[in-house]
């Protein structure tokens, strides 16, 4: 018989001790300077466990447990280490350092695995980053985000447009389509599909929206399903992700036939303007289709939720809805009403009958009820699940109350919406409470008061975190509340919403990678019917000065 040359439990121990020399060599060494370690439960992966299993879920959930810093540090496997940080002056200070706690390495990354861009649009993109890690003002990048930003902004003609034709798209499809029909429907499929079809007919132009053609829509949210398994290599992800490698392959081929037969001309300035940047940087025409991938996930993936959060919420608090409802219908009421369109009723052309127009401002709706924006806002505070991701590009140190922490360089920085949003000892003891009339100018200035009575911190602005922050700070802010606002308020005036089990039932939440809000998990059934008197009126909901739009 043939001799081990070590005996068994000894080759066993050996090989134990190799793997924890292995595992000790991997680990990232921790300075008593940085901030607190907090050790996995499964050792090594665990915290990689977490993340990948449970999102932005994960870090609230690290957060809660270990109350007793503001930030803090997480060791990864393969010698990586992720600090997470909780406390609005943490969070400040790294908001006022873009340059070396940086987004632009993840753009780099994003584009590299999700979009698999080509590697000339990954040099051009991580031409960004000049070699000391200083962001580079002139680079694809900054010149892209440059032009969103001004095409985003209040005001822009683009972005009242594309406001307008959003708004007036959904009342005329989704809710045009429902609306009569008496037919169940799930309430977050049909805001996701009616809001998908909307937002992208306003930002690509409706005759060749891509987003219009067969299976291109399904396409787009199963990759946003599918979204943190797609970042594995491509082999992988189409195995164990096949429905988002599908979707993600339609999407782009739909978007490359957009591009190839004009689809361009009758797209947003904010498309255009995007498309003028890459062409000046000379992006392969292979890409192009790529980038737009990022733009509808940004574009949807958190309002389409929010706006679906918004309905439920309202819609299934019955006391809620008759003081937003009595508010609003108060301010439509005396709006005036122009007698002078003809339409025939029922399909009798014979027989016509006047239908007035009713121009609502919803910015005039929002002064006037302060409860809407309130409404939205709180539904932001409470279900935003949103993280800004950065990464150190150099060692910096930052400080919270007198304690300095050093965070190094090469390390990931995660700042969680969601702990900022529940945090007590800003937001009050009803921190995890869901009130509407948080955010009414006369509730903030009574809890200011209190407040300062009680000798607690008044909410800073970095308190609020839905939209991000700092450098980073969501350009699309401003669209997503107009928008939000203006579909609720189209929907108080409009329509009803009913349970079709009778009552109503609150979903369970998931969180997604790619989603700043949580998402449910299984569809509410529901009826949406025109309210009484509502059907005969031909509805324009625009915001600010844009009284001369078209309308639906
Ligand atoms: C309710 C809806 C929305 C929510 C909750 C939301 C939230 C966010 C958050 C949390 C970030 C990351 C900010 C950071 O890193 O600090 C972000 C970034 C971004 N959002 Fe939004 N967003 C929404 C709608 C939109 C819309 C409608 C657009 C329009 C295109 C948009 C465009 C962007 C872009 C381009 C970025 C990247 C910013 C950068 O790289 O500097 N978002 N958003």
């Amino acid at each position: 018989m043939l001799a081990l040359p070590v005996p068994l439990p000894a080759a066993a121990a050996l090989a134990l001790f190799a793997l924890y020399l292995l595992i000790t060599f991997l680990t990232p060494r921790h300075h008593p300077q940085e901030p607190p370690l907090v050790r996995p439960k499964i050792p090594y992966f665990g915290h990689a466990i977490g993340i990948f299993r449970h999102g932005a879920r994960y870090y609230s959930d690290v957060a809660r447990q270990n109350p007793h810093s503001p930030i803090l540090t997480l060791p990864l496997p393969l010698n990586r280490k992720l600090y997470l940080a909780t406390s609005p002056a943490v969070i400040s200070a790294c908001d006022r350092r873009p340059k070396t706690v940086s987004f632009a390495p993840y753009v780099v990354e994003f584009a590299r695995r999700i979009l698999a861009c080509s590697s000339s649009s990954i040099h051009l993109l991580s031409a960004d980053l000049s070699r000391d890690g200083r962001p580079s003002h002139a680079g694809l990048r900054a010149e892209t985000m440059a032009v969103m930003r001004r095409a985003l902004m209040p005001g822009e003609v683009g972005m009242e447009r594309v406001v307008r034709e959003t708004v007036a798209s959904f009342g005329r499809g989704a809710v045009g389509g429902v609306v009569g029909s008496g037919e169940g429907v799930g309430l977050f499929g049909w805001v996701r599909k009616g809001m998908t079809v909307a937002a992208t007919d306003a930002v690509y132009g409706r005759g060749g929206n891509p987003l219009r053609e067969r299976g291109v829509l399904e396409g787009f949210w199963d990759v946003e399903q599918d979204f943190a398994r797609l970042g594995l290599p491509p082999a992988l992800s189409a195995v164990i992700a096949p429905a988002g490698s599908r979707g993600r392959t339609r999407f782009f081929q739909a978007f490359r036939r957009y591009y190839a037969s004009g689809g361009l001309d009758t797209a947003s300035h904010l498309i255009k303007a995007r498309h003028a940047v890459h062409q000046k940087h000379g992006v392969a025409a292979h890409d192009l289709e790529r980038f737009d991938l990022g733009v509808c996930t940004a574009l949807l993936g958190s309002m389409v939720p929010a706006l679906g959060w918004s309905l439920f919420l309202l819609f299934s608090d019955a006391a809620l809805l008759k003081r937003m409802r009595e508010g609003i219908d108060a301010f439509v009421a005396e709006l005036p009403r122009e007698e002078d369109q003809l339409a025939s009723s029922d399909g009798d052309e014979n027989k016509e009958e006047a239908v007035p127009t009713v121009t609502v401002n919803v910015r005039e709706v929002a002064d006037a009820v302060p409860l809407l924006e309130s409404f939205v806002r709180e539904v932001l505070r409470t279900l935003t699940n949103g993280t800004s991701a950065r990464f150190l590009l150099r060692d910096t140190v930052v400080d919270d109350s007198g304690s300095t922490y050093l965070l190094k360089k090469g390390c990931f920085l995660m700042i969680p919406a969601a702990p900022v949003h529940r945090d007590a000892a800003l937001w009050g003891p009803t921190a995890e409470v869901f009130d509407p009339d948080r955010f009414v100018p006369e509730k903030q200035q009574q809890q200011q008061q209190q407040q300062q009575q009680e000798g607690a911190r008044k909410v800073p602005a970095s308190g609020w975190r839905a939209f991000g922050g700092g450098h980073n700070l969501c350009p699309g802010r401003h669209l997503a509340m107009r928008e939000m606002l203006s579909i609720v308020a189209m929907m108080v005036v409009r329509c009803e919403i009913e349970p079709c089990e009778g009552s109503w039932r609150t979903p369970e939440k998931v969180s997604h990678v790619s989603a700043g809000v949580v998402m449910p998990v299984e569809d509410v059934r529901v009826r949406i019917r025109s309210r009484e008197g509502a059907e005969r009126v031909n509805w324009r909901f625009v915001w600010e000065a844009e009284v001369g739009g078209a309308a639906e």
